[in-house]
């Protein structure tokens, strides 16, 4: 009988698996785990590279009284009650808990995503933290796995690493950066893969990866094994181990480890209804619990025994465990009294003062000297216009590779023109038809508005979770995005009214002049331009069902005030203003100025009489006899800016929001 050794790597911490398997003998489903793990392993190197960004900054995080509600007036929810703590460079540690518990929200506080509705003191190497300073230094991987996904995990990378690293890391440092991480996490293999057809497993090795990028102090990862089997996230939390071992302060939430994975950490601090039950090393825990008579049933998970614990199982214990810990002030160790958790949570000893030097700033005070950096680089990787560059290059890497919607939106446009085409088939030169012909161009202008606003904002609230995520972990400016996403959408904005206008120009007859057709096609341009920044406002500042709804719907009073349904000097007097602040009146004004205004010739006539022979007698029908095509360019472009700087603003807001 044949006999195959299955062993892995002993410097795997709870990984040696050295018994001899009798590998024929076993039934199909364990091969095959053999041959998954053994393919990990392969992959998952826990060995980290060395590199040199960020090294020798430890941080040793401690916080004290942490508050915080969610919510306001009746509604307010007080989710932690005055929780202290204190987390330290070069070990792994778990936060545990029920469901429900106040992990993620403490991570959120403790990372700095969240600042409203907090109270309390978070304290790096015993002097307040600053937040941008904090947040540059560490890094947070979210729950979800907000990725963009389109693009490839080695563009992804590369994206993140220019952002990350600046100008000041070579091409060459950056490749060799990004492969070793790579390697670390296994993602060698899938690297020219596309984050869409990633597995769970990969996305989330992929937001780590992405994160690794700049070698942070801090890293916080909120439940970084969900969606993850056993052994991939013995890996993964084997990998953090690895990572914190070099220096760094490792925080991790995690849900139900198996003991194996509980092993792996150094520290444990469980929470219970919003308050710290236990706080100290994890072979402490069951003596801990020992003392106040809660006894774990033998071969029973420490953790899962813990947790029934926190939930109540085991009668009302809660209030004497979190005196115990005193919600966290003390850290339990075995065999040694009760310790303070760090000096500056001793009640005797008290805060460190605020105007002591603040290790964050002397960081980057070190990095100041030789070469003056602009505001921009000391928040972020690199410089603003580095920024925009790289964000310009993956937007349109992105929106290119949304090949559906963008053929879709080509061929749309393209057949609503030939369809329009059909339907005032060559009525531009009628005389009787000049009211079709100016109905015409209202719609035209309407569905350019909606075929520029649409997309964008059921897009861009999905992008959005991708700019929370990336700009909160300080890879660029809202700023730098904002216009880097402006600046990608300009050649669609230029290409689609123009495959719109030509077919259709030509097809319904409008004047053979150049001059006309450029004037026309510069509204229609700026219509799209236009409707492309109502998409990103409402798509910044609503989700997808309110976007959806009051994108289209808010455009409808515009609609009725721009000059076409009611002309403006038949609104009545107090509303008349609106008219002057309506793209769509703008818009409404120049393209009829563009097709009948300065010398236009008599309009042919196939009947009697034709009123409209002369178009000069239309445009006074209207009332734009003395308006100006440039004005009416300048209307929209001040639109344009306007809404644009509205859009950035909500977007502002809506971060704010987020924190
Ligand atoms: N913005 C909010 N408004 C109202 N309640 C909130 C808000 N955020 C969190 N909560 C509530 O606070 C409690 C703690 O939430 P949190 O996400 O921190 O728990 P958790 O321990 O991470 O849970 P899980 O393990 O299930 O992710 C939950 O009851 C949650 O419903």
């Amino acid at each position: 009988m044949q006999k195959v050794y299955v062993s892995f790597d002993p410097c795997w911490r709870g990984l040696s698996i050295t018994d001899v398997i009798l590998y024929p003998m076993l039934p199909l489903g364990e091969k095959k785990k053999i041959a998954i793990m053994q393919h990990v392993t392969s992959g998952w190197n826990p060995g980290m590279t060395s590199r040199k960004y960020n090294e020798g900054l430890s941080f040793d995080l401690t916080f004290r009284d942490l508050s915080y509600a969610a919510g306001k007036g009746k509604e307010v929810k007080h989710i932690l009650h005055g929780v202290s703590g204190s987390f330290k460079s070069g070990q792994l540690t778990a936060i545990l808990g029920p469901s429900g518990a106040g992990k993620t929200s403490l991570m959120n506080i403790l990372s700095g995503f969240k600042k409203s509705g907090m109270t309390g003191q978070v304290d790096v190497n015993g002097a307040k933290r600053k937040f941008k300073q904090f947040r540059k230094q560490s890094a947070y991987v979210t729950q979800h796995d907000h990725l963009l996904l389109n693009l490839t995990i080695d563009e992804y990378m590369t994206a993140a690493a220019h952002l990350k690293l600046g100008n000041n890391v070579t091409d060459k440092e950056k490749r060799s950066t990004i492969e070793s991480i790579q390697k670390t996490l296994g993602l060698s293999n899938s690297k020219q893969t596309k984050v869409s057809c990633l597995s769970g497993g990969e996305c989330k090795r992929l937001s780590i990866g992405l994160e690794l990028i700049d070698n942070p102090a801090i890293l916080f990862l909120d439940e970084p094994t969900s969606g993850l089997d056993s052994s991939s996230s013995m890996l993964c939390i084997a990998l953090l181990r690895d990572i914190a071992r070099s220096g760094r302060t490792v925080v991790t939430t995690i849900h139900q480890p198996s003991t194996r994975l509980l092993d792996q950490f150094d520290h444990l601090y469980i929470v219970a209804g919003g308050r710290c039950m236990y706080q100290g090393p994890v072979d402490s825990l069951i003596p801990y619990l020992q003392t106040m008579n809660l006894y774990c049933p033998s071969y029973h998970n420490p953790a899962d025994f813990a947790i029934d614990v926190a939930s109540g199982e085991y009668g009302n214990v809660l209030p004497k465990l979190i005196d115990g810990i005193e919600n966290g002030r003390r850290i339990y160790q075995e065999n040694s009294v009760t310790s303070p958790a760090s000096p500056s949570l001793s009640h005797d000893t008290g805060f460190y003062e605020d105007d002591e030097m603040d290790p964050m700033l002397d960081v980057c005070s070190t990095k100041k000297k030789g070469k003056k950096k602009n505001k921009d680089e000391h928040h972020y990787g690199s410089p603003f216009y580095s920024q925009v560059a790289v964000l310009l290059g993956r937007t349109w890497r992105t929106i290119w590779r949304e090949k559906i919607l963008t053929t879709m939106r080509l061929i749309l446009h393209v057949c609503i023109s030939i369809l329009v085409g059909l339907l005032y088939w060559q009525i531009g030169d009628d005389a009787n038809a000049i009211h079709n012909n100016a109905g015409m161009l209202f719609f035209s202008l309407i569905f350019i508005l909606y075929a520029a606003m649409m997309p964008t904002f059921l897009t861009f609230t999905l992008e959005r979770e991708v700019l929370i995520r990336e700009h909160l972990n300080q890879w660029y400016s809202l700023k730098a995005y904002f216009l880097a996403k402006t600046l990608a959408d300009i050649p669609f904005q230029l290409v689609f009214p123009t495959i719109f206008m030509v077919p259709l120009y030509f097809m319904s007859n409008q004047p053979m002049c150049a001059d006309r057709f450029f004037m026309l096609l510069t509204i229609m341009i700026c219509m799209a331009l236009v409707g492309q920044g109502i998409g990103l406002f409402f798509g910044a500042a609503f989700d997808i069902p309110m976007a959806s709804y009051f994108a289209p719907i808010s455009c409808i009073p515009f609609l009725l005030v721009s000059g076409f349904m009611i002309q403006v000097n038949a609104i009545p007097p107090y509303l008349r203003w609106i008219a002057h602040i309506n793209f769509l009146h703008y818009s409404f004004e120049g393209s009829m100025l563009s097709i009948y205004g300065g010398d236009h010739p008599p309009l042919s006539c196939f009947e009697d009489y034709c009123h409209f022979r002369y178009p000069i007698k239309f445009l006074e029908q209207f009332n734009l006899t003395h308006s100006s095509y440039y004005l009416s360019v300048i209307g929209m472009v001040v639109s344009f800016i306007v809404i644009r700087v509205a859009g950035y603003f909500a977007l502002r807001f809506k971060l704010r929001h987020v924190r």
